[in-house]
């Protein structure tokens, strides 16, 4: 665990740009510091590995004052990614990659065979190792940036608006990857960006600031888009937070009608093998526009929902089969008590943070 514990940062020009600052950030979890521009993220981060020194108040990981190692040593256990890589120009790929290792006493041989799979392991093909970053798509560098901070495999990683250089369908395919890699190695991930929805799709739990990195709500992402703390929160998050929601709603629990029910007048078409094929009606077949399967939340089936030409989403099983409809009043069902669910859940979790201490 990472503990701010009042951590003040006050800059030579009197710019207080963090202001008491409490908050513990969770081993093997995401979190994720979001902000209007200026609001103090950056220098909150930095202050983890001691880039920034705090002028009073203290940071604390696993127990131990920040402090109280040699920087170098501190580091060691903390990765560190930033937006456009800073990749070192004139090595190669690889060397940028085995550079921390080869310092920390590995031989050349053993750190680039590592730098090898470490590269594979965030999506990119091992061949790419003998170019230089020039050489490279923006997304490419960034992935070869978190390989880097990987290398030496510590707990913890700090990442700085890592993805805000490249456009958003490469920034799309850098987060899904991020999610997965995160599920493999249960890194202490803690990431600054500005943007809300990458903090809602990336974060296990979200640090909302304002000014002088004031908190202005800690919590998980599907309880800041169902109770958003303020206005400011609230402004933040944006529109459609209710079916954003929906997203973090398992869909599990809905009520499924046979798939030989018929809705107004159609009904679903199957192959020799179970397969759905398109809705049959007085006009012919209209298509599915897709079908869902276990794991898939409520946003996702009431897309399936709103698209379908019948207002059912197809559920199949793992061979394709189709095992079940949803309808809309079905949807409806569920949606109608998720957010119940939800703000008793929060009330539970807030009864038992209170009596934690
Ligand atoms: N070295 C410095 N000297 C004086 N003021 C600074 C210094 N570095 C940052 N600041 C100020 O501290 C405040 C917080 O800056 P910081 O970079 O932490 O914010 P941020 O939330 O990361 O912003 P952004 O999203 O724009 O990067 C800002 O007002 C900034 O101008």
């Amino acid at each position: 665990m990472i503990e701010f514990e009042g951590v003040t940062k006050r800059y030579p020009d009197g710019t207080v740009a963090v202001e008491d600052l409490s908050l513990k950030v969770e081993t093997g979890r995401i979190t994720v510091f979001v902000g209007p521009s200026g609001c103090g993220k950056t220098t909150a981060l930095r202050m983890i590995n001691r880039m920034i020194q705090p002028t009073s108040g203290r940071i604390l990981i696993d127990g131990d004052d920040v402090t109280s190692r040699p920087d170098a040593d501190l580091r060691r256990g903390i990765g560190y990614v930033i937006q456009g890589a800073g990749l070192f120009p004139h090595r190669t790929v690889l060397d940028n990659v085995a550079t921390v290792p080869v310092l920390q006493g590995v031989s050349r041989r053993e750190a680039r065979a590592s730098a090898r799979e470490l590269l594979e392991r965030v999506g990119l093909s091992a061949n790419l190792g003998d170019r230089y970053p020039s050489q490279l798509s923006g997304g490419q560098q960034q992935r070869v940036g978190v390989a880097r901070a990987l290398a030496a495999d510590p707990p913890v990683l700090l990442m700085d608006e890592p993805f805000s250089a490249v456009d958003p369908v490469v920034r799309d395919d850098l987060q899904q990857e991020l999610l997965r890699l995160q599920g493999d190695l249960g890194k202490t991930i803690v990431l600054v960006t500005h943007d809300i929805d990458e903090a809602i799709r990336l974060g296990d739990k979200v640090a909302v600031f304002a000014q002088g990195a004031r908190l202005a709500q800690y919590a998980a992402p599907a309880d800041l888009l169902a109770v958003p703390a303020d206005d400011f929160v609230s402004s933040l998050v944006g529109r459609d937070r209710g079916f954003r929601g929906l997203g973090f709603a398992d869909g599990a629990e809905i009520a499924l009608k046979p798939v030989g029910h018929t809705v107004d007048g159609l009904t679903l078409e199957l192959d020799a093998d179970g397969r759905p094929v398109g809705w049959r009606g007085p006009d012919g077949l209209l298509p599915t526009e897709g079908t869902f399967s276990d794991g898939a939340n409520l946003r996702t089936i009431t897309d399936l929902v709103i698209l379908s030409p019948a207002g059912a989403a197809v559920r199949v099983d793992e061979h394709g089969r189709a095992d079940g409809l949803v309808l809309v009043e079905d949807l409806a069902g569920r949606v109608r008590t998720q957010q119940r669910e939800r703000l008793a859940a929060l009330t539970q979790d807030q009864v038992e943070e209170a009596e934690a201490g």
